[in-house]
């Protein structure tokens, strides 16, 4: 078991875990679309393609439509001239900046790991202001390895100070893809239960489940007493 000494980091994923991006995914996966003369998909088909990063949602566009495997480089660039600075349709989850804020007024290190590309991470977190409040910010195209694999996380806690071959610290998360990049690292994982996950909560590894950032604080200080 890793012990935690208090203020213990966090490491949040973003989309689906601090922001609801997915109707700006939407917007500009079917903006792609209809360039190419593709019938669009529905805000359900496209969240549920989301969380394992651009290339992954792109294989997954491609085979819900006619579109050739083929093309899949050509759209991925077009999708990302849209996406590198998409944040008109995305909103924060209720209560995440005032969360984002106790902890960060406690001394816990904060940090994001999230298979988004760096650029439109970077532009959605200075949009909402809260950039300065993460020590790192480790994106899907930071490293060669994305989550599921455990390398992105523990670098994140490696720049907020752990151990990097024994993380200590808390990752915050919504979906299979979180879950299991927690499982790989060997840290607690606290799932956020209004993102983008498909799978059962009861199926998914986790330490604690929430639905409401008001309740965030109160579970990282429990997680870290116990650890
Ligand atoms: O962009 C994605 O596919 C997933 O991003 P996330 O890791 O922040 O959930
Ligand atoms: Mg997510």
């Amino acid at each position: 078991m890793n012990v935690c000494f208090a203020p213990c980091p966090v490491v949040f994923d973003l989309d689906g875990t601090l922001i609801d991006s997915a109707p700006d995914i939407h917007a500009c996966v079917n903006t792609v679309l209809r360039l190419q003369g593709v019938r669009p998909l529905t805000l359900d088909q496209v969240r549920g393609f989301v969380g394992g990063g651009v290339d992954l949602l792109w294989r997954r566009v491609i085979g819900a439509t006619d579109l050739p495997i083929e093309a899949h480089r050509d759209l991925v660039a077009s999708f990302m001239t849209r996406y590198h600075d998409a944040t008109a349709l995305t909103r924060l989850y209720p209560n995440v900046t005032e969360a984002l804020g106790v902890l960060a007024d406690r001394g816990h290190p904060l940090g994001i790991c999230t298979n988004k590309p760096l650029g439109p991470t970077r532009a959605v977190l200075d949009h909402f202001g809260i950039a300065q409040l993460f020590g790192t910010v480790i994106g899907g195209d930071s490293l060669p390895q994305k989550k599921p694999d455990p390398a992105p996380l523990r670098a994140a806690f490696a720049a907020l100070g752990s151990a990097p071959d024994a993380p200590q610290g808390i990752f915050v998360g919504d979906s299979e893809f979180d879950a299991e990049t927690a499982r790989n690292a060997g840290v607690p994982m606290l799932l956020f239960l209004r993102g983008y996950r498909k799978t059962a909560v009861e199926d998914l590894p986790h330490r604690a489940a929430f639905d409401d950032f008001a309740q965030l604080p109160a579970l990282v200080e429990g997680v870290a007493a116990l650890d």
